[in-house]
């Protein structure tokens, strides 16, 4: 099977790049690569999907600065509402499957249980906004596809809020944190890992038949804390994993009000995962546990 992973340098493609070697070829492209992909250009995407002609489409690559998307929502929209729409259409073409993946942030946040897969979505920043056409879109292509909604995504490479938080605590006395904003810190090892079972379980004569399983699911870490919680945590591990001396910042919780940003943010965004679960049989880890063995893995470095 020769699968087409779009992104290249990217946490998730990173990480995909590793766990579904196992099924056959992997072409991770991005703008860089040769031949490249631009998803800003979405006029010329086909082209590249019809000289690799893929077995499999999974599409990792977003446009995910979240503050910046507010300035440049046309670049956002076509990263991540036309480049999708493309590759899906390609894949229908093709009579392959697409693996993408959204966000959260497709959610209001003005709720107090899970989020589950039909709750009413409602995203309340230019990034979700476009992030929910993306997945729209797909949906209506007709192409066989898997859109797993995955939530605060962290890793050892590219940015994330869990580096974020390293370098500030080693460098600070304080670090002030929202903790009004509820959610469920995901380690994107993880989320490449359910994709390969995901693709695993689909496995007919050799190749992926998504055909069976379309729409969308929720793929995050089990349990829930806000920004601060995750904070704390990363702060306790990371001092017991030796990677923060115990004079590292002290972490103060602070409501969303002192912390201004551009986008507007849910305040609540947990995903329920029984959907997930029930479907491909996968329960994934607890975010203490996923978050003590990223940071183990970074401390092995
Ligand atoms: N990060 C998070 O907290 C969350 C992410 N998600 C979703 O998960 C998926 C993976 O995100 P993640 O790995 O964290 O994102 P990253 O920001 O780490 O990586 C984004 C990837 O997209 C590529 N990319 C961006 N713009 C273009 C473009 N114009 N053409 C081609 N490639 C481009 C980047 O390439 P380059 O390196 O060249 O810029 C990079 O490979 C995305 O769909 C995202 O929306 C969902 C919830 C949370
Ligand atoms: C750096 C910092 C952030 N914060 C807050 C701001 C924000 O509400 C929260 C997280 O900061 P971030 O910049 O990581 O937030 P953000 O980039 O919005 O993270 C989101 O990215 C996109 C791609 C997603 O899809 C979401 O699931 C989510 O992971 O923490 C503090 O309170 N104190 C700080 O010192
Ligand atoms: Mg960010």
């Amino acid at each position: 099977m020769k699968i087409l992973v779009v992104g290249r340098a990217g946490q998730l493609a990173w990480e995909l790049r590793r766990t579904l070697a196992c099924f056959g070829e992997v072409v991770a492209l991005d703008r860089h690569s040769e031949p490249a992909i631009d998803l800003a250009e979405p006029g010329a995407v086909a082209a590249v999907v019809r000289a690799v002609r893929p077995d499999l489409i999974v599409n990792a690559a977003a446009y995910t600065a979240v503050d910046r998307a507010e300035q440049e929502p046309e670049l956002a929209w076509k990263v991540n509402a036309e480049a999708p729409s493309v590759l899906a259409a390609e894949a229908a073409r093709l009579g392959v499957g697409l693996i993408h993946y959204s966000t959260d942030y497709v959610f209001p946040g003005d709720g107090a249980v899970p989020y589950r897969e039909d709750d009413p979505v409602g995203p309340r920043n230019v990034y979700g906004r476009s992030k929910l056409a993306g997945e729209q879109a797909i949906a209506e292509s007709g192409a066989a596809h898997v859109i797993l909604r995955t939530a605060w995504v962290y890793g050892v490479r590219g940015q994330n809020f869990m580096k974020t938080m390293l370098r500030l605590m080693a460098e600070r006395a304080l670090v002030r944190v929202i903790d009004d904003q509820r959610g469920a810190p995901t380690w994107v090892r993880m989320i490449a890992e359910a994709t390969a079972i995901l693709v695993a379980r689909s496995l007919r004569a050799g190749l992926a038949d998504l055909s069976g399983s379309s729409g969308v699911y929720h793929l995050t870490c089990s349990g829930q804390t806000s920004w601060y919680g995750f904070a704390c945590a990363i702060r306790e591990q990371a001092v017991a994993a030796g990677l923060l001396p115990d004079t590292a910042a002290r972490v103060e919780p602070i409501p969303t009000s002192e912390y201004p940003t551009p986008a507007q943010r849910p305040a609540y965004s947990v995903l329920d995962l029984s959907k997930l679960e029930e479907r491909f049989g996968i329960a994934p880890p607890d975010w203490r546990h996923a978050l003590e063995l990223c940071l183990a893995d970074l401390a092995g470095q």
